[in-house]
């Protein structure tokens, strides 16, 4: 489970987060959806201490993880997949996610060699495995940066627009791999401005505008809230 508490951050005079908090069980995705410059990143960037929070609490299983940097966050079960993916081209799938887990983590690699198997299955990607990262369609691109977070074995994964870019079919298929990433017990961030995915994935929507979380509630709710539509659905209130 993640909880965050009061995460505050600015920069220079500029406050671009504040007292945010939130809290993911496990088997739980809380999406998050604001307009440009809402905090979004930023929040994830203090969730994985890529920046430093001006303050705030954050822990991973009812482990305070506030005090460690991004590599011992991930050592505490935290993983971000990115908008853009980075896959090596002349990698193939199999050979990205070996690396991944043995050399990026240190995995043994009988060890390595089963959570590869586990990380194809997931994610969708088993008959591509022998593939070129740079040979791809964008989705498997995007599935591939998925795997990769998946390497490290997290409890809690961050998502950030990862269905940027896909067709409404393919950000389908990332809503049904979110929903498996969740049969398997992670607690999942995802980040999204296609709304339409992130309602069919999430179990609670927060929304962030201007630093602040304006509601945190269920989907439906979410979407029917005044103050959203005028927001970000371009909707009058
Ligand atoms: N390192 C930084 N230095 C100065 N300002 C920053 C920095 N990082 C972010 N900001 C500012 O913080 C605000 C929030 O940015 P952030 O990227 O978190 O928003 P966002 O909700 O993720 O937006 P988008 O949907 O466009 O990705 C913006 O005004 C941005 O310009």
């Amino acid at each position: 489970m993640l909880e965050a508490r009061n995460l505050s951050k600015s920069f220079g005079g500029l406050e671009v987060l504040r007292d945010v908090s939130l809290t993911v069980e496990p088997g739980i995705c809380l999406g998050i959806m604001g307009p440009n410059g809402a905090g979004k990143s930023t929040l994830f960037d203090l969730l994985m201490d890529v920046t430093r929070a001006d303050s705030g609490t954050v822990s991973v299983a009812g482990r305070d993880v506030t005090g460690l940097d991004t590599a011992g966050r991930v050592k505490s079960g935290m993983a971000r997949a990115f908008q853009v993916p980075r896959a090596f081209a002349s990698l193939s799938v199999e050979q990205t996610l070996y690396l991944a887990q043995h050399a990026g983590h240190g995995v043994a690699p009988q060890k390595a060699y089963d959570k590869v198997e586990a990380v194809l299955e997931i994610t969708g990607l088993t008959a591509m495995r022998h593939q070129m990262g740079g040979a791809l369609r964008l989705l498997d691109r995007k599935r591939l940066e998925l795997a990769k977070a998946l390497a490290a074995d997290p409890q809690v994964i961050l998502l950030d627009e990862i269905s940027g870019g896909l067709t409404d079919r393919e950000a389908a298929e990332m809503v049904t791999l979110v929903h498996r990433l969740k049969e398997a017990g992670l607690a999942v961030l995802w980040i999204e401005h296609i709304a339409h995915a992130l309602q069919a994935a999430s179990d609670r929507i927060m929304m962030l505008a201007l630093g602040r979380k304006v509601i945190e509630d269920t989907p439906q709710a979410v979407v029917a809230d005044p103050q959203v539509r005028a927001l970000y659905l371009g909707t009058p209130a």
